[in-house]
């Protein structure tokens, strides 16, 4: 079976990825605009109406724009921006999220891909609460650090050409980052995390970092309780892995050119802290590489085909 695919926004750098990764694909036909009409309402109202699947890769306001110019009940959509991730009939397109995950996204019409740094994030956090090891009231916080390719082209330019001339940048600091509410709301935690997210000066990759004082628990978990449900989660998974949380450093790159996510665990057994670390490519799994995930899932074709991993 073949089928129509537009991806609208196709010339910015998640679009260009995704169509990167779906290109040789014979079961896909791709509908394309050129330069001169990639931006035009016109031409962009037919392709969208014209795909079997649409995937977004523009900004919120443009996004919700296309979705409004779809005029049918036979389009499906996945969504790369933040504009649908807390939005009423849209299924969040993380497939390691719970297990009913990948059904879900597997039929849904509407369907918003995660956030590059909620997608470390809920992979460290999700199975703990669930697991009753991380009490859901906690006040988790949340430290990142994205290669500067998760701000799209304007950022890219900006380091490139002397704009933004440093090493590392801290932002976010009035803690209102347009990803806490998925983060909270996908870990079903009751309160907002505190994230505080950075970018350093790396082309692509990404750390996500969530800090845990397992000895102010009531229940105090082992180091080795919480690797074990980690593992537990993702032990079918062909995404995700749970290493051992051994080694001395990790750079920024661990996963970089990757459609992989990887976890470790660390931490102090004696005093009962944990940091538990994700580390993934902002434009592998952070963005495209969950793109091609969920197409995958919606169109039934094999679940890690175009995948690097
Ligand atoms: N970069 C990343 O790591 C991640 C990005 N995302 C999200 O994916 C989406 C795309 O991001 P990214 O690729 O980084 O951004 P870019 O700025 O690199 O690309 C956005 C593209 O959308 C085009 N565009 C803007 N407005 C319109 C419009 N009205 N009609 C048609 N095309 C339009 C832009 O055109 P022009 O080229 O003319 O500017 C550009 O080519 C964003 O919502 C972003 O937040 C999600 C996860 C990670
Ligand atoms: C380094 C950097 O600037 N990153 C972006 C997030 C990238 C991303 O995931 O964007 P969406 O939520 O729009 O999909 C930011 O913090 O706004």
């Amino acid at each position: 079976m073949t089928v129509r695919v537009f991806i609208d926004g196709a010339a910015g750098t998640t679009g260009l990825e995704i169509a990167d990764r779906l290109g040789d694909r014979p079961e896909i036909d791709f509908i394309t605009l050129d330069e001169t009409r990639r931006k035009d309402a016109t031409a962009r109202r037919e392709a969208l109406n014209d795909a079997d699947f649409v995937i977004l890769c523009l900004p919120d306001d443009a996004a919700r724009e296309a979705v409004a110019m779809i005029a049918n009940d036979r389009t499906r959509v996945i969504d790369a921006s933040t504009a649908h991730r807390v939005a009423d009939g849209w299924t969040y397109g993380m497939a390691e999220l719970e297990p009913s995950q990948p059904g879900a996204i597997a039929t849904a019409m509407r369907v918003s891909n995660p956030g590059c740094y909620p997608t470390g994030f809920l992979a460290l956090i999700r199975p703990l609460v669930r697991a009753g090891l991380v009490p859901h009231d906690w006040p988790v916080s949340v430290n990142a650090v994205s290669g500067y390719s998760g701000g799209g082209k304007a950022m890219i330019a900006a380091f490139e050409n002397g704009e933004t001339d440093t090493a590392w940048l801290g932002y976010g600091l009035s803690l209102a980052h347009k990803h806490v509410p998925e983060m909270q709301r996908h870990a079903r935690l009751a309160h907002p995390p505190l994230f505080q997210p950075s970018v350093a000066r790396a082309y692509r990759g990404m750390v996500v970092e969530v800090p845990l004082p397992l000895f102010a628990f009531h229940r105090r978990p082992s180091l080795s309780a919480i690797e074990q449900a980690l593992h537990d989660a993702y032990r079918e998974s062909p995404v995700v892995r749970v290493l051992p949380g051994d080694d001395s450093a990790i750079p920024i790159e661990a996963d970089a050119g990757t459609d992989r996510l990887t976890l470790r665990v660390f931490g102090n057994q004696d005093t009962g802290q944990a940091r538990l670390v994700a580390t993934l490519d902002n434009l592998g799994k952070g963005a495209s590489g969950a793109a091609v995930q969920n197409i995958n899932l919606m169109a039934g074709f094999d679940q890690t085909a175009g995948l690097t991993l």
